[in-house]
Parts: C-alpha cells; structure tokens; sequence
C-alpha cells in the first residue's frame, strides 16, 4: 500500500503519547497504561520505544503475580483499578487487551515486507488456549471473590500481550535472540497461541535469510539491531546547538580548558557509507554542525586543550584505574596520593582532587551499592556495548547525584548526536526483512533495556518512579550522543578496548586526514599543535584556521583510514587528502589495467 494514501495519525498519536505518559506520571506502576503506551509507540513507528514499555509491563505483572516483590502492592493496587466495576455495575477487559491494534498492526508491518513465508505454516490455525482476547463479563465464579477472578483474568491476558509485543518489536529492531526468547517464553505460559506461533515462524524466516542457512542454531542468533537515531518530538532537553546562546556557554567553558579556541558553526560534507568514486569530481552537498577554531595564533609544540572529565567509565573489574578518571593509578607506596572511598570495598581515586570531584558528581549514587561488578570483565566481542552500557550508568549516576535530569548533565546538553530529523526515520519497512538503513542507531534488549534499568536497580531507584528521566527514549538519546563523541583506550597487551570517556569539548574538533592538532588522553584530555603536517611541512595553527583532529591512525593508507573512521565521522571520510589519495589510487589503477585495491 502506498503509504501517502494513508491518513497521517501522528499528531494524533503524539497527543495520545503525552497523555500517557502524563497519566504514568501519576500511576508509575499501572501495566496497564504501559501497555497502552507501547501500542501507541508501534503505531508511531518506534518497535523498540513500544519493546521498552511491553518489557516495564511485564515486570509490573511479576510484581503483581508475586507477593514478596517489591511493588507488589502499588502494582495491585493500580490494577484493582481496572477490575473495578464500570458504569452499570457492568465490566470488561482494559481496552488495550481487547483490541487487536497493537500487535496486529506489528504482524500486518512484518507482512507487508513481503516475507513470503511458507503459506502452510501460516494457515495452520491454533486451537484457542483459553485466554480471551474478547469482552468479559463481570462474571462471578461462584464461590470465588469477583476481584480475584478478574484480576487473574487481565493478568493473564495482559503478559500475553507483553510477549507478543516484545517478540515482534524486537524482531522489527533486529534483535533475533531477544525476539525469539521472548517468543518462546510466551509460548511456555501460553502454548499454541496463534500469534506467537506467528511470530516465531516469522522470526526463523528472518534469521533464515539473515544468517544465510537452512538450519538455525538459536544461541547464534543475532541480538543486534538499529533504531531510529532521532530527537524524539517530545523531546524538550536538546538546546539549538547554533544559537548565540549555545555558543557563548561552549565558549565560555573552553576559554578555562583551552583558552585560544572558540567554537563555532561551519558547514561539513554530508558523508555516505556507500562510498562512490564519482563523489569526488562532484559538488558535495554540505550540512551545519559546530567545529573548533583558533582564536589567536598557534605555535607548532603548544598546547592547545586540557581537559578532565569526569564522564568515563572501564569494563575491567578490580583493576588499578581512578574510579573518577580511569587513568592508571600511581603506586601504592607509602606516600601515595591514591584515595579509597571510605564506604566502598576497593573503590580507589589517584588523589583527594579526584575523590572530592567523584563526591561532587556522582559517587555517592553508587556508594556501597555492588554496582562495579555490573558490565565488568565482559565476553571480549560484547567489550564495546559493555562500555557504552557503563558510560550510560556513569551518566545516571550524575543526574542523581547533581539532581538534574540525564540530558541536561552540561557533559551531555550539547554534543553532537548525529540524528536524523523525525520525519526521514518514519519510513516504510524495506522489503528486506532488516531494521531500514536509514536507522542508525545500534539497539539491543541487554544495552539499551534491561542493562540500564538493572543499573538503576542497583542504584536503589524506583525504576517506574520519574518515568521522565529514565524512560527508554532517554536512554537511547544518551546512546546516539555517546557512540558520535566518545573515545575509547585500548588494552595494548589484549587489544580490547576497555577505557571510554566523553570529553565534550575536545570532541566539538572535527577530523581530517591532516590533523594539525595531536592528542593524548591520561587522566586528562590533551591537544597539542603538531610539529609537522603530514608533508613534513612545519605545524601551527592561524588565528581563525580550524583545529583539525584525528579520529583514526594518520599513517594508514587511504582505505584503511576510511574504514577505520567511517563509524565516528558517520561515512567515508571526504577530507582533500582522501580524496586526492583516492583519486591517484585510481590513476595508478587505470593506469596498470587493474581495479582499485
Ligand atoms: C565528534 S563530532 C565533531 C563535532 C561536531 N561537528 C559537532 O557539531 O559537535 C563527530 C561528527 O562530526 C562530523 N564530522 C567530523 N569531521 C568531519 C569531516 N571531516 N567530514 C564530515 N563530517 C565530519 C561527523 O558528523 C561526525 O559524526
């Protein structure tokens, strides 16, 4: 169908958002508003926003089904709201359980990608497992209590539908193990039911195609994903990173830490992934975003920047780093300036300044609360999502800390994000059954899910209290922010990375493959001016030039280096020397008959 003829619901659906959500504000533990809110999140086109929320409900329906949990009793109590009676002494299901919009609208998204599954497979009509999807009665049971028997009944109904979601929502993310977990899980409490069958089918066709193979080995499934990379539209915490506003905080901070640099709006090539020689000869199309420049002259040798930060996080457990500033802690000798926290058991700072600063942003939300075995000495390919994963914990741990909302910590408000605008990421799915290319953000349950939330867990915070700061959506903007400006330290003897840190106002520096700044990052972030440009000609930096950093190694070829710093830049690097690298590569190529290597 051709999606233009489609009538567009989103304000309404946006509306329908803010309500929700202003309705969970003062029930934090109604599943049931949950559950509505991730059917409108399906409808809004965000699989993984409406995965978040079906993921909150099913918690909430364990608090419910178990008497020792936590909330057992806020989460009852909502819900005995529910099995109330209605107008006339009359009652039924909660709409969202009755209506067959939001998984239904999920399955016919998934059809529409023209999966051809095997027709056999999908006419084989399930016999009803006895959970009822239509109106109920306020019936009573005889002799049991009506409240009792309806809450059963919506309970029942309502993690179906929390499975059903999660499956296929995190299928439409690409997360196959997750989506299949979920799916059998359900299939467990639940068997035979028709549209988990559905969907598990599904999912084999999709892991079939992606994987390549005829037999599937389910723990090899793949568990990543994309998302849409966006300001969400109701998203009220992002400055206009251009305004005069925004350029006189950032440059009010850089004049302490690097006071012959400013920043400001310069206008950069729109990079591709599909890197395509033509590009070269063409005009490439360009797009605003904020650079470094050089206030006054800048001699070869000089410093430039210095700048600490306390928004870094390591994946290594019980090794000597700065819990603050993970650098490398200086000997435990008996005149050591290295601080242990006095409350935590090995929780070390290289010196009262970072202890003080750990005391000031973020410690005491993690004091003495076993959060340092979280996401530590992970299986070596999940390194990087660990990391990321525990930026995101630092982060939280600031907001509580500084009491302030997480996207309006001053290390986050205003770097780059790399999104797209709402309107480009609200695409049709392509017909082949993967995430649109256009979603750029990488997504899985465990990252961006349930790792989060077990942080915030083990932070003692009420995870369904201040839904505002610690909705999914919050999450997944920390992440966009962090995976376009983070760095990262590699272990030199396993070659993992293990260090990562955002320093916002270095990563303000745009990249070119003829840096004029070098970098060096210890317990402080450092630029210098480079002796030598990569001709040999002799460095320094004119007043008004733009500082030019590096995000890759300087020395590699032309392909490596646009390989390397394809996933920071966003695209295949555009900078004069690459193109002119490229552009001799080619000649040598033509030249000797063979095709560019
Ligand atoms: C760390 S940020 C650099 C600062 C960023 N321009 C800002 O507005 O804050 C990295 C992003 O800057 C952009 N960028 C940096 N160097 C670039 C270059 N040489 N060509 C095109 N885009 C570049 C890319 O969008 C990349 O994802």
């Amino acid at each position: 169908m051709d999606s233009s003829d489609e009538e567009d619901n989103t304000p309404y659906y946006l509306e329908r958002r803010e309500t929700l959500t202003a309705e969970l504000r003062s029930h934090p533990y109604d599943l049931i508003l949950y559950l509505e809110r991730a059917q409108i999140y399906s409808e809004l086109g965000y699989p993984d926003l409406s995965a978040g929320d079906a993921y909150r409900a099913l918690l909430l329906h364990d608090e419910c089904a178990t008497e020792e949990f936590e909330y057992h009793e806020q989460a009852t109590e909502a819900l005995q709201e529910w099995c109330a009676d209605g107008p006339g002494g009359t009652w039924q299901l909660p709409a969202v359980l009755r209506s067959k919009g939001g998984v239904h609208q999920l399955v016919s998204q998934v059809e529409r990608v023209d999966l051809n599954p095997d027709p056999k497979l999908t006419v084989a009509k399930q016999q009803s497992n006895g959970v009822s999807n239509g109106v109920a009665n306020g019936e009573l049971d005889g002799e049991g209590n009506v409240m009792e028997v309806r809450m059963e009944k919506v309970l029942k109904n309502a993690s179906l539908r929390c499975y059903r979601n999660l499956s296929i929502s995190l299928l439409l993310c690409g997360c196959l193990k997750s989506s299949y977990d979920f799916c059998q899980r359900g299939l467990t409490v639940n068997p035979g039911d028709e549209e988990l069958e559905q969907a598990k089918e599904y999912i084999q066709l999709i892991a079939k195609r992606r994987l390549k193979v005829k037999e599937l080995d389910y723990s090899q499934l793949p568990d990543q994903g994309l998302v849409r990379r966006e300001i969400y539209p109701w998203n009220d915490h992002e400055p206009d990173r251009y305004s005069a506003e925004t350029l006189a905080f950032l440059n009010k901070e850089l004049a302490k830490c690097a006071p012959k640099c400013e920043a400001k709006v310069t206008e950069l090539p729109i990079l591709f992934h599909n890197y395509n020689n033509s590009d070269n000869y063409g005009t490439t199309p360009t797009m605003s975003q904020l650079g470094l420049f050089a206030k006054e002259d800048i001699e070869p040798g000089e410093e430039i920047l210095d700048e600490f930060s306390l928004l870094a996080a390591n994946n290594v457990l019980k090794d000597a780093l700065c819990d603050a500033c993970s650098s490398a802690l200086p000997p435990l000798t008996v005149d050591s300036e290295v601080v242990a926290c006095p409350d935590c058991d090995d929780i070390m700072f290289c010196n009262s300044d970072c202890f003080e600063r750990a005391q000031a942003s973020y410690h005491p939300a993690v004091c003495e609360k076993d959060i340092d075995t979280v996401a530590k000495d992970p299986d070596p390919k999940e390194k990087p999502f660990a990391l990321y994963l525990l930026l995101l914990g630092r982060a939280l741990a600031m907001a509580v800390t500084q009491e302030t909302h997480p996207l309006d910590l001053t290390e986050v408000k205003y770097i780059w994000g790399d999104f797209l605008p709402s309107s480009q990421n609200a695409i049709p799915l392509p017909p082949d059954s993967e995430p649109p290319p256009i979603w750029t953000l990488p997504f899985s349950f465990s990252s961006n899910i349930a790792g989060p939330l077990h942080l915030l867990e083990k932070m003692d915070i009420d995870i369904f209290q201040n839904l505002d700061h610690y909705d999914l959506w919050v999450f997944n903007t920390l992440y966009a922010k962090f995976r376009g400006t983070a760095s990262a330290r590699v272990n030199h003897r396993t070659g993992h990375p293990e260090v990562a840190a955002v320093h916002p106002l270095w990563c303000l520096a745009n990249h070119d493959c003829d840096p004029n700044v070098q970098w060096e990052w210890g317990a402080r972030m450092r630029f210098w001016c480079r002796e030598k440009r990569i001709d040999g000609s002799k460095g320094g930096v004119k007043k008004g030039e733009e500082i030019l950093n590096h995000y890759t190694d300087v020395e590699l070829g032309v392909k490596e280096r646009r390989e390397w710093a394809k996933g920071s830049l966003g695209g295949f690097c555009m900078c004069e020397r690459c193109k002119r690298e490229a552009g001799e590569a080619i000649e040598r190529a033509d030249g000797s008959g063979q095709k560019e290597s």
